[in-house]
C-alpha cells in the first residue's frame, strides 16, 4: 500500500524562515509562485530578465530577479524552467550559489535520473511532483482545493529533507488531494511513460483520430469536433469525479452496449504491446538519449509536429467553436 500523506499531517514549519527561489514562471513556475505566497512563505522568482515572463511575474505582484541573484538569496531552490533547459541553467546559475543544508527541489526527475544534473553532496535534493498541469494546480488551490503529487528525497544532507519536502507540497495545496511517496526513478518513469502512451501522446491521437474517421465519412466538422472531441473532456469529468462505473452509470445504455462491445475491438491489444515498446525505449534510455539529442539541434521535429497540430482541421473548427461557447481563447 502507498504511503499517503493528507493536509492535517503536514506542518508549514520547515519553510518558516527559509527564502524559496521559484526559478521559471511558466507552467508550473506561477502557480508554485503564488500558491506558495498564498501560503504564507518567502518566495523570490527567478527569471532571465530579457524573458516573457519577467513581466508576468511583476503583474502578479512579485519583484523578480536574475537566476543567480535569486539563487543566491534563497536557500531552498525549485527547478521550473523546462526539463531540457535546466542542466545548462543549473551549473551556470545555480550550483556556484548552493551553500550547505540548501534544498534544491524539482517537478519532474527527468535530470536527477539521467545523470544530467548532479548536486552536490551537502544540498538536500527532493521532488514534489503535481500530476497536473500547471494551472490546474493554481485553480484547485484558489477553489481552495489541491491537485495530487508525488514526493521524493534524492538526497537527505540536513536529516530533514523529508518534512521540508512534504513542507512544499503542503504550500502549493498538493497536500489537500493528498501526496503519495515515491522516488525520483519512479516519477521519472511513469511520468513519462503515461505522457507518451496516455495522457498526451494516445489521448490526443485517439481523439483526432476520431475526429477524422467521422469527416472522411462525410459528416460536418462542428458535428465531429462534438463528438469526438468536446464531449471528451464531459466524458473525463465524469470518470475523474465518478470512477469508469461511475461515468456508465451516466450514460445512456446505448452508449454503454456499444461502448463496452466495441471499445475493446477498436484498442485492441496491439495497443498494449505498443505501449510496452514506448515503455521499453524509457526505461533504457533511448528516449532521453534522443530527447537530449533533439533539444540540442534546437528540437526541429518537435516543431514540425506542433506546427502539424497547429495546421490541423480539428483546430481550426475547434477554435471557431470554443469561442462561440465563450471558452477562452
Ligand atoms: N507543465 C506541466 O504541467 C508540468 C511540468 N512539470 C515539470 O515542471 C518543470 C517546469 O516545467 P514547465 O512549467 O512546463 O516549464 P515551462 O516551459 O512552462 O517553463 C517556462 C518558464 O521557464 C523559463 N525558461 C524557459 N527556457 C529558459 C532558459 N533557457 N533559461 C531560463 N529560463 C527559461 C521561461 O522564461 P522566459 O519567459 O524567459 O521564456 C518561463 O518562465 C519541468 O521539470 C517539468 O517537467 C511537472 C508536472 C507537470
Ligand atoms: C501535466 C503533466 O504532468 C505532464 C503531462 O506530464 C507534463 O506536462 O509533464
Amino acid at each position: 500500500m502507498a504511503q499517503i500523506w493528507k493536509d492535517d499531517e503536514v506542518s508549514l514549519e520547515p519553510l518558516k524562515g527559509r527564502k524559496v527561489a521559484v526559478i521559471g514562471y511558466g507552467s508550473q513556475g506561477r502557480a508554485w509562485a503564488l500558491n506558495m505566497r498564498d501560503s504564507g512563505i518567502d518566495v523570490v522568482v527567478g527569471l532571465r530578465p530579457e524573458g516573457k515572463s519577467w513581466k508576468l511575474a511583476e503583474q502578479d505582484g512579485f519583484k523578480p530577479k536574475p537566476i543567480p541573484e535569486a539563487a543566491k538569496e534563497a536557500d531552498v531552490i525549485i527547478m521550473l524552467i523546462p526539463d531540457m533547459a535546466q542542466p545548462e541553467i543549473y551549473e551556470k546559475y545555480i550550483e556556484p550559489n548552493l551553500k550547505e543544508g540548501d534544498a534544491l527541489v524539482f517537478a519532474h526527475g527527468f535530470n536527477i535520473h539521467f545523470g544530467l544534473i548532479k548536486p552536490p553532496k551537502y544540498v538536500d535534493v527532493v521532488m514534489v511532483a503535481p500530476k497536473s498541469p500547471g494551472p490546474k494546480v493554481r485553480e484547485a488551490y484558489e477553489q481552495g482545493r489541491g491537485v495530487p503529487a508525488l514526493v521524493a528525497v534524492h538526497q537527505d544532507a540536513t536529516g530533514k529533507a523529508w518534512d521540508l519536502v512534504l513542507a512544499i507540497a503542503k504550500a502549493i495545496g498538493c497536500t489537500r488531494a493528498g501526496v503519495i511517496k515515491t522516488t525520483f526513478k519512479e516519477e521519472t518513469e511513469t511520468d513519462l511513460i503515461g505522457e507518451q502512451t496516455v495522457l498526451v501522446g494516445g489521448l490526443m491521437e485517439l481523439l483526432l483520430k476520431g475526429f477524422e474517421n467521422l469527416v472522411e465519412l462525410g459528416y460536418q466538422p462542428e458535428v465531429a469536433y462534438f463528438e469526438a472531441i468536446n464531449e471528451a473532456k464531459l466524458i473525463m469529468d465524469l470518470i475523474w469525479q465518478y470512477g469508469f462505473y461511475g461515468m456508465l452509470k451516466r450514460v445512456s445504455d446505448t452508449a454503454k452496449y456499444g461502448g463496452l462491445t466495441v471499445g475493446p475491438k477498436v484498442i485492441d491489444e496491439h495497443v498494449k504491446e505498443n505501449m510496452k515498446k514506448a515503455s521499453e525505449r524509457v526505461l533504457n534510455g533511448e528516449f532521453a538519449k534522443e530527447w537530449v539529442e533533439e533539444y540540442k539541434k534546437g528540437m526541429p521535429t518537435l516543431n514540425e509536429l506542433m506546427e502539424k497540430v497547429k495546421n490541423h482541421p480539428a483546430e481550426k473548427v475547434g477554435k471557431e467553436l470554443r469561442k462561440m461557447m465563450g471558452l477562452e481563447e
